[in-house]
């Protein structure tokens, strides 16, 4: 039985939650109401019209590149970090007169972790944080992981001890689009053996893992941040549309920033 036992749900974010769930006390930690709800609609249809055809399709659709689909192709490369500060800016834009969402977010990391927070940076130049992503009806995330540093060879990556994936929801399923997360982990050891066949370490068959631990199904204005060396899927979308601004977080010590990225 799904018990929910490894979800954290707080009025607002603690350090303790976030060490709670970089030690895997908990997969998922909730922050209902993170971004007010009756703003949340009104921005995520704004966001809407920001997608953008020619960034790469796949399971949802984007306004910018995530990092995973630029490492092996220079123009997308560079059209990913010349994105970086204007996303920002027309979040900051678009949400106007209210916060931006990802600001807000940033600024309450920076305010909680003992060392702050900050944008990612790679090779001298800041990363995007806080992709759009819009989920039709009839897609879904297939069980993965998102592990920096099997995506980059930049042995700083190594040194991480945790990544989070950070979602504030806007726009939410009517049906379908739940946030399934399992106490369960493929090691590097593990995934070393099956990388071709799980290329991202995306796609592990359900047949495959244990019962799954924790099922969200989000509200306007949630925040909900994931321990992402834990596999996680979004169930299928029957019925309406989502839409989520998106991110990583990365711890590399407690007295030093959180970097965040996209
Ligand atoms: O959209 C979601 O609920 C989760 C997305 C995801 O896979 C992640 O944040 O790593
Ligand atoms: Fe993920």
């Amino acid at each position: 039985m799904l018990s929910n036992s490894k979800l954290i749900t707080v009025d607002s974010l603690t350090e303790q939650s976030l060490h709670d769930l970089f030690a895997l006390r908990c997969v998922a930690v909730r922050v209902p109401e993170f971004y007010d709800p009756t703003y949340s609609k009104a921005l995520s249809d704004l966001l809407y019209q920001e997608i953008d055809a020619s960034v790469s399709g796949g399971i949802y659709e984007s306004d910018i590149d995530s990092f995973w689909n630029v490492t092996s192709d220079p123009s997308r490369r560079e059209r990913y970090f010349g994105g970086a500060l204007p996303l920002q800016q027309r979040l900051r834009r678009l949400s106007a007169p209210h916060p931006s969402p990802i600001d807000l977010l940033r600024a309450t990391l920076d305010e909680r972790w003992p060392g702050g927070s900050t944008l990612m940076s790679m090779e001298g130049r800041k990363m995007p944080f806080g992709i759009t992503r819009a989920w039709r009806t009839g897609s879904e995330g297939l069980p993965h992981q998102d592990v920096l540093h099997r995506e980059s060879s930049d042995p700083e990556f190594k040194a991480m001890a945790g990544q989070l994936g950070v979602n504030i929801y806007f726009d939410t399923a009517d049906e379908g689009g739940e946030l399934e997360v399992w106490d369960h982990r493929v090691t590097d050891e593990q995934y070393a053996d099956i990388a071709e066949q799980y290329p991202g370490s995306y796609g592990y068959p359900r047949e495959t893992l244990p019962e799954s631990a924790v099922l969200i199904k989000p509200e306007p204005g949630d925040l909900v941040l994931v321990n992402t060396s834990c596999v996680h899927a979004i169930r299928k979308i029957t019925k309406g549309r989502r839409l989520t601004v998106s991110g990583f977080v990365g711890n590399f010590r407690t007295d030093l920033p959180l970097r965040c990225w996209s």
